[in-house]
């Protein structure tokens, strides 16, 4: 958010009794690209018209003035009315952002391709729609949209743009079935933001350059010249699903990047970027990446948060792999405390630092285990076309060994069940 650059905030969060927490609101605000000049915290019950009651919301238009804001981020959601409420006591040129549309500010500005785009837009008008329909109602117009109306025109916007979304091509998915078909099997990310999924995606497909693998060096991934996985302490580095080849146990991964869940997203907005949820959900496994440098009940809380929405997805439990992030941040005893906090929901997490690379290891084995497996032992007469075989096994699962006899070739084979069956299904039209 460059542009933005030079943009200045106050932060306001109210909540029913102390400690009123602003950390998150601050990062989100930051995130947003402004600089964050003040904050201003309330600690009683809400106030339906104005959220923060007439005399704190004076307190935060004369903060705003002196700072001169050019917005108050407010933590949580409000109603329309406190939004009017808010605004009209602000200084001129001052505007006032819930959190959501805050979230909505920083999807918008790291949305870079067409579909993010689309996406992004889409989930801007339904949030506008109940207020425009709120103010279409206060000043009595016909609530029903009548042709022209503004309201109307939103409406159009948005059944246009399910439209376009729903006929634009996905990438995503083309290449999903290519790459089951070459023998991939398919591993997602997952988790909130800042966990550390894009470092991790890093290290993995780094690993797998450094190990060395023939097919690293030369042949040009599909997904090559799209890939970068940022990885940055802003909030939502990753907008956008990214996608690297990766080699783990001697199978051929595509891991996949995905946008990180934010504490307390209203549901429709999650589903403007499900996206990346499907893609948890078309997977063969996925790593559900949380920052164990998270005291033990928040940590527990977006654990379960992120495995129900999985759930949610129709991902199946049985794939998922719990990696618990930075551990270098931690000693023993917090470490502990941590898997203490998430025992039953996630039943043999992987604690690993991402940054040190510690226990990656133990992380793919973990993964290995969740993918699907079948082994074959084919015997195949020695002429020419068993060659052909041989190579598609090496290429597209892994060769455990294969003996040249003087009439026979005798391989065997480990790999995803459609490729194994499809080499059996060779082997089977050689012998015929
Ligand atoms: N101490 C420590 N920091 C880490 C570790 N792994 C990642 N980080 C840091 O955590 C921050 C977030 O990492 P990212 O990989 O961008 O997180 P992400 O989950 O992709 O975040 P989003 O893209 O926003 O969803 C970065 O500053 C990383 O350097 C780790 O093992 N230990
Ligand atoms: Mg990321």
């Amino acid at each position: 958010m460059r542009r933005r650059t030079g943009s200045t905030a106050i932060i306001a969060a109210r909540a029913d009794e102390r400690p009123v927490d602003t950390e998150e609101i601050r990062a989100l605000t930051e995130a947003a690209g402004y600089e964050v000049r003040g904050a201003v915290t309330q600690a009683r019950a809400e106030d339906p018209g104005t959220c923060f009651g007439v005399g704190k919301v004076a307190d935060l238009a004369a903060r705003a003035g002196e700072a001169d804001a050019d917005l108050v981020a407010v933590d949580g959601e409000l109603t329309p009315r406190q939004t009017a409420a808010i605004r009209e006591a602000l200084p001129d040129g001052t505007a006032v952002f819930d959190r959501y549309r805050l979230v909505l500010a920083i999807f918008a500005d790291r949305a870079g391709a067409r579909r993010a785009q689309l996406q992004t837009e889409l989930a801007r008008l339904r949030y506008d729609l109940p207020r425009l329909k709120a103010r279409s109602d206060v000043q009595g117009l016909n609530r029903r949209a009548e042709k022209g109306t503004p309201l109307d025109g939103v409406k159009n916007r948005i059944a246009d743009l399910e439209r376009k979304l729903a006929d634009l091509p996905h990438p995503a998915e083309q290449h999903r079935a290519e790459r089951r078909e070459q023998g991939f099997d398919l591993v997602t990310l997952a988790g909130y933001t800042n966990a550390g999924k894009s470092a991790l995606l890093r290290r993995l497909a780094d690993d797998m350059a450094a190990e060395g693998t023939a097919e690293s060096d030369s042949e040009q991934h599909p997904d090559a010249a799209t890939v970068t996985a940022a990885v940055g302490d802003r909030l939502f580095e990753t907008l956008e699903t990214t996608t690297r080849r990766a080699t783990v146990d001697g199978r051929r991964v595509l891991c996949t990047d995905t946008v990180g869940f934010v504490a307390d997203l209203p549901h429709w907005l999650v589903e403007s970027f499900s996206e990346t949820l499907s893609d948890a959900a078309a997977a063969d496994a996925v790593v559900l990446v949380a920052d164990a440098s998270d005291p033990p009940p928040e940590l527990r809380e977006k654990v379960g948060v992120a495995l129900d929405v999985f759930d949610g997805q129709g991902v199946d439990g049985s794939a998922v792999v719990t990696a618990l992030n930075k551990v270098d941040l931690l000693d023993d005893a917090a470490l502990a405390e941590r898997r203490e906090a998430v025992a039953d929901l996630a039943p043999e997490p992987v604690p690993v630092s991402v940054r040190e690379g510690t226990n990656l290891d133990r992380l793919r084995a973990a993964v290995v285990d969740r993918l699907p497996t079948e082994r074959a032992e084919l015997l195949l007469p020695n002429r020419d076309g068993a060659m052909g075989i041989v190579s598609r096994a090496h290429d597209r699962a892994v060769v455990e060994s294969v003996e040249y006899g003087t009439e026979t070739v005798a391989l065997s084979v480990r790999g995803r069940p459609a490729v194994v069956d499809r080499l059996r299904a060779d082997a089977d039209a050689l012998d015929g």
